[in-house]
């Protein structure tokens, strides 16, 4: 079960900040990465189609339904699972407890069915053996995994995912990589990052956002495109080079605008991000 969520124009202002300044996007079934410096907009982005803040201007559909409205505002609550950066847990809450009260929340007032679905995605993030246990007594990755399961309850089309793999150490963020693409074969997801790794290897479509703007809109390979021939390797670090650092091999990877003859490498996207970040800059500083 998925959704197709449009947006167009969406602005939020704070005092004199834009923290989106007319946001548009579509998105569809399976999991789009939200990447982006800090206070970029991702989290304000976010919280807007999770309709946890009204935009000041433009506006979006998911399935259809305008959140604008009362009755299209609990339409799309209905159908939208959120994992939130800080998600707020009551520490003495047992895992199952916690998932269970957000659960009511979700309004699954049968009390044997929503127990029911309560051991189901707990299940499906592999918490069954510590459902019983406090939150406080559980490590980050399997509070994030709590976190998930709570944002599954109710097998919800949409899922907004803000940052779930910070803090994890790399075995951890693997598995909740793991999570996430099985979330994301039946789902519309979108995931904000800071890893260009998550959005390698879980997304099939990625937007960069960089001062409340859609900077770019495309398939990864795409944004590893826009590196291609802009990365060389040379023996000490370019005059050309936006970014240049020395390997482990001794030799320099550089990112930027590669002299004549350059010794070309093969972009990775990360490459690709850090260039649309580059430019967006340099295209400011020169208006
Ligand atoms: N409640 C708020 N009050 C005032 N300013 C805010 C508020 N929330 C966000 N901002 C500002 O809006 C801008 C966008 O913030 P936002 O948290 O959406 O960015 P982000 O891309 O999620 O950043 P990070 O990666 O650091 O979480 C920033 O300049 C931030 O300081």
């Amino acid at each position: 079960m998925h959704t197709t969520v449009s947006a167009a124009g969406l602005t939020v202002r704070y005092g004199g900040t834009r923290a989106l300044d007319g946001v548009g996007l579509r998105l569809t079934d399976g999991v789009t990465g939200l990447l982006g410096p800090n206070g970029a907009g991702k989290t304000t982005l976010l919280r807007v189609l999770a309709t946890a803040v009204p935009p000041d201007g433009g506006g979006f559909t998911a399935g259809g339904q305008d959140p604008s409205t009362p009755a299209g505002r609990l339409a799309v609550r209905r159908s939208l699972g959120y994992l939130p950066q800080n998600p707020g847990f009551h520490p003495d809450f047992t895992a199952f407890e916690f998932v269970d009260y957000v659960a009511v929340l979700k309004e699954l007032t049968g009390r044997t069915a929503r127990h029911h679905e309560v051991r189901r995605v707990l299940d499906l993030v592999g918490l069954a053996d510590v459902r019983g246990l406090r939150i406080k007594r559980l490590s980050g990755g399997m509070r994030q995994r709590v976190a998930l399961a709570a944002a599954l309850v109710g097998d919800p089309a949409f899922l907004v995912l803000d940052e779930p793999t910070v803090h994890l150490d790399p075995e951890q963020r693997m598995r909740f990589r793991e999570l996430i693409a099985q979330a994301g074969e039946d789902r519309t997801v979108l995931l904000s990052t800071h890893q260009t790794e998550d959005v390698a290897m879980l997304c099939h479509h990625v937007i960069v956002l960089a001062g409340g703007r859609v900077r770019f809109d495309g398939t990864p390979a795409e944004l590893t495109a826009r590196a291609a021939g802009r990365v060389w390797s040379s023996g000490e670090r370019a005059p050309g080079a936006r970014a240049g650092w020395r390997t482990g091999s001794g030799s320099y990877r550089n990112v930027g605008d590669p002299p004549a003859g350059a010794d070309l490498l093969e972009p990775t996207l990360e490459d690709g991000y850090l260039l649309v970040l580059d430019d967006e800059t340099q295209e400011a500083a020169a208006a």
